[in-house]
């Protein structure tokens, strides 16, 4: 695929209006607490990329456990499609399972390992089909996460900071093959980060919530591949900070 047809998809996907994840009012309390999640309404659309940013405590995780099926709805709607994959922090690899075990799990055929090879190519991780998971560095254990998520051919795929434990360089790649990811397979997104250069780069949207409600969602019209030198960059750089209440400059 050359440069110029993968922004052709991505503006593609960035036109489609059909709805994918639908939450309404949805208010989630802890034994009688204060709300952690407060009336949220919140519509992520086929194929697009949401990011979600927010000081910790803001609800990120619990919106998205919700999201994923791990955490009741006890006030409120979400619709969600039914093939939905997660990526958290930590990579959460079955350490006597071989890599391509990890990636097929829970997976039947007498396919499978071709599957889990076909995956771990696009990851970039086919010379480690066989090693066991304590033997991959910090990126590869994310790459094999990434690549267990994505055998499911899910069509929402949720990422919990997946690259805050990772040093600096290896996230920059992650966070590229991420978009090249979400490119070929078209999935929605949603992106829970910390960094505002990773919602920047790559997203379609941000969105800040605090306390439990969105504080701000904020499209990101810039052109893809994304460069720190686009002159919109800064602007919604500065806007995003300001709405974390932290002040750049
Ligand atoms: N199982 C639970 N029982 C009680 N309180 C909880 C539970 N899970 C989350 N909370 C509370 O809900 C609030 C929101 O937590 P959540 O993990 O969703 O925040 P977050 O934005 O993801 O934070 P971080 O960036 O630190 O991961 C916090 O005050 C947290 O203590």
């Amino acid at each position: 695929m050359t440069q110029l047809d993968r922004l052709e998809r991505s503006k593609t996907k960035i036109h489609e209006t059909e709805a994918r994840v639908v939450v309404q009012g949805l208010t989630r309390r802890f034994a009688g607490g204060p709300a952690v999640l407060d009336s949220l309404d919140l519509t992520i659309k086929a194929g697009e990329f949401v990011a979600l940013l927010g000081h910790s405590g803001s609800g990120k995780s619990t919106l998205l456990r919700t999201l994923a099926g791990l955490d009741p709805v006890t006030e409120g709607s979400v619709v969600c499609p039914a093939e939905v994959s997660v990526v958290f922090q930590e990579s959460r690899l079955l350490p006597w399972k071989r890599v391509w075990e990890n990636t097929v799990l829970g997976q039947s055929g007498t396919d499978r390992r071709e599957r889990a090879s076909t995956v771990l190519k696009e990851v970039g991780l086919s010379h480690r089909l066989d090693a066991w998971p304590l033997t991959l560095s910090g990126g590869e254990a994310q790459r094999a996460a990434l690549a267990r998520a994505l055998v499911r051919e899910p069509s929402f795929l949720m990422l919990d900071e997946p690259f805050a434990a990772l040093d600096a360089l290896t996230r920059l790649k992650m966070q590229h093959l991420v978009s090249e990811l979400w490119i070929h397979h078209q999935c929605s997104v949603l992106l829970v980060t910390h960094d505002v250069d990773e919602a920047l780069l790559l997203a379609d949207r941000a969105v800040v919530l605090d306390r439990g409600r969105i504080h701000m969602d904020l499209p990101i019209p810039m052109e893809r591949p994304r460069r720190h030198a686009d002159p919109q960059f800064e602007r919604l750089r500065s806007t995003l900070l300001g709405a974390l209440g932290v002040h750049d400059g």
